[in-house]
C-alpha cells in the first residue's frame, strides 16, 4: 500500500470504529483486523502503519468526530507529512478543502472531561490516560518466581512482587513461560490491587465480577492453591475463559459460577455468610483504561454511567451477606471518576454502619476518599480505585 493509501483506509476503518462506538458495536481493535481480514493485499507493515494511524486519530479526538475524515484531519492539523498525503490520487484522500470540519480535540466529550476534571483528574493527569500502556506480565508464583525465572527478554521488575514490565508489542504470548503458564500478562496497577485482598492460604474467596479470571489467577496464587476461590460473572462467555487459562496456570482451586443479571442472590445462595473476603472488581466506564481503548471514550454515556454506578453499588449490598463475621469486601474499578470510587464507597459505608473501612497501604497510588487511586500519571499503571472494608 502506498502511504496516501494507508491514510485513505485508516479514515475507513474510522468511519466503522465511530459508527460501532454509537451503537455500542464492536471495539476498534475487532474492525481494524476484520477490515485487514478482507483485503489480503495488505502486509504486516501496511497493518501495523494503518493501525497506527487509526489510533493516533482516536486518541486526538476528545468527543466523537463526524467521521473518520474529520477525525484525520485533527491529526493532519499539526502534521505536514501527514497533511500532504491527502492529495487526491489513486487510492488517496483527496486533497483538503479549507472549509471543511476537523474534529474537535481534547482528551474526551466535554462532560466526561469535566467529570474527570472534579475528581482531580485533569491537564497531565488526563492527558496521560491516553498515553501507550506498556506491556506487563505477573510470573506466577504457583510454578515459578521473579528472581529466579528466565525470560528471553529481562524485564523491568514493578512495584508488584511478581510484576515485569517490557515494551508493548512484546510478543510474551509467544514466549514458552507464557504457554506453560509460569507467567501472565496483566498491569501492574491489576496486580497490586490484586495484593489487597490479601487473600491468605486455606481462606473462602469470592471474585464476584470475575470475567476471564485475570485477578482470579492472581488470588489462587496468593492462596497457594489452598482454600475455596469462587469465580462468578454473569457473561457465560468471559467466564468460560477462565477454565482453560486457569488450567495452564495450574490455579486448582478456582471454581466458577455463572448467575443470572440481576438474580445474582439465588446463584450465591449456598455460599452466604462464609467467606473471608469478596473482591468486586465491578463493571465499570472503564476510564482508567483508555490506554488501552481510547474509543471507549466516546461510547460512554451519562445514562450508562448511572446504569454501571447503580450496578456497583447492588454488588456492594450483596457482597455484604456473603461475609462472615470479620470477612472483607475489596471494592476495585478500573475508574478515575469518584462516582464509580471514593463517592460510591462513601455511599456503601453510610448505608452498612456494620462495615468498618480498612486502610490500605498498596505502597502507590493517592488517597481518594476511603480508599486508593491508582493512574497512568502518578503510578504508571492503568487507572484504579481500590477500597476495603470488614464487617464488624
Ligand atoms: C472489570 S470486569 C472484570 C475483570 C476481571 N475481574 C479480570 O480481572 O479480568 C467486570 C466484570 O463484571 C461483570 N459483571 C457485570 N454485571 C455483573 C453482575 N451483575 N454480577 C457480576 N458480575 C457482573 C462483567 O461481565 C465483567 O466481566
Amino acid at each position: 500500500m502506498t502511504p496516501q493509501a494507508r491514510v485513505q483506509a485508516a479514515i475507513e476503518i474510522l468511519d466503522e470504529v465511530i459508527a460501532a462506538a454509537r451503537r455500542q458495536g464492536a471495539p476498534a481493535d475487532r474492525i481494524i483486523s476484520e477490515w485487514f481480514r478482507t483485503r489480503r493485499f495488505a502486509g504486516s507493515k501496511d497493518r501495523r502503519a494503518v493501525r497506527e494511524l487509526v489510533y493516533g486519530a482516536i486518541r486526538a479526538c476528545g468527543p466523537v468526530p463526524a467521521g473518520g475524515r474529520a477525525a484525520m484531519l485533527r491529526v493532519a492539523q499539526g502534521d505536514a507529512a501527514l497533511a500532504a498525503l491527502f492529495d487526491g490520487g489513486r487510492h488517496a484522500p483527496t486533497p483538503i478543502d479549507p472549509s471543511e470540519e476537523v474534529a474537535q480535540g481534547g482528551v474526551a466529550p466535554d462532560w466526561l472531561a469535566r467529570r474527570l476534571a472534579v475528581g482531580g483528574i485533569a491537564d497531565e493527569a488526563a492527558l496521560a490516560l491516553l498515553g501507550r500502556a506498556p506491556l506487563d506480565v505477573r510470573v506466577n508464583a504457583l510454578k515459578a518466581d521473579r528472581a529466579s525465572l528466565a525470560l528471553p527478554e529481562p524485564g523491568e521488575a514493578l512495584l508488584a512482587p511478581q510484576g515485569l514490565r517490557f515494551p508493548a508489542n512484546t510478543p510474551v504470548e509467544g514466549w514458552d513461560a507464557y504457554t506453560q503458564g509460569l507467567i501472565e500478562v496483566q498491569d501492574g496497577g491489576s496486580q497490586l490491587v490484586c495484593g489487597a485482598v490479601k487473600a491468605q492460604p486455606g481462606e473462602t474467596v469470592i471474585d464476584l465480577c470475575a470475567g476471564a479470571g485475570g485477578k482470579t489467577l492472581a488470588l489462587a496464587a496468593a492462596m497457594g492453591n489452598r482454600g475455596r476461590l469462587i469465580a462468578c460473572d454473569v457473561d457465560r462467555a468471559r467466564l468460560s475463559r477462565l477454565a482453560p487459562r486457569a488450567e495452564r496456570a495450574g490455579a486448582l482451586i478456582a471454581e466458577t459460577i455463572l448467575m443470572n443479571p440481576n438474580r445474582e442472590a439465588e446463584a450465591l445462595a449456598p455460599l452466604m455468610g462464609q467467606s473471608d473476603a469478596v473482591l468486586i472488581d465491578a463493571p465499570c466506564s472503564g476510564t482508567g483504561t483508555w490506554r488501552r481503548n481510547p474509543e471507549a471514550r466516546w461510547r460512554l454515556t451519562e445514562a450508562e454511567l448511572a446504569r454501571i454506578t447503580a450496578i456497583q453499588s447492588r454488588l456492594l449490598d450483596l457482597a455484604v451477606g456473603l461475609l462472615k463475621p470479620g470477612g472483607r469486601i475489596v471494592f476495585v474499578t478500573c475508574s478515575l471518576l469518584d462516582e464509580e470510587g471514593a463517592d460510591q464507597f462513601a455511599a456503601f459505608l453510610t448505608r452498612h454502619p456494620a462495615m468498618a473501612q480498612m486502610p490500605l497501604d498498596l505502597g502507590a497510588g493517592e488517597v481518594r476518599g476511603a480508599g486508593i487511586r491508582l493512574s497512568p500519571a502518578h503510578d504508571g499503571t492503568d487507572g484504579f480505585f481500590v477500597a476495603s472494608a470488614r464487617l464488624l
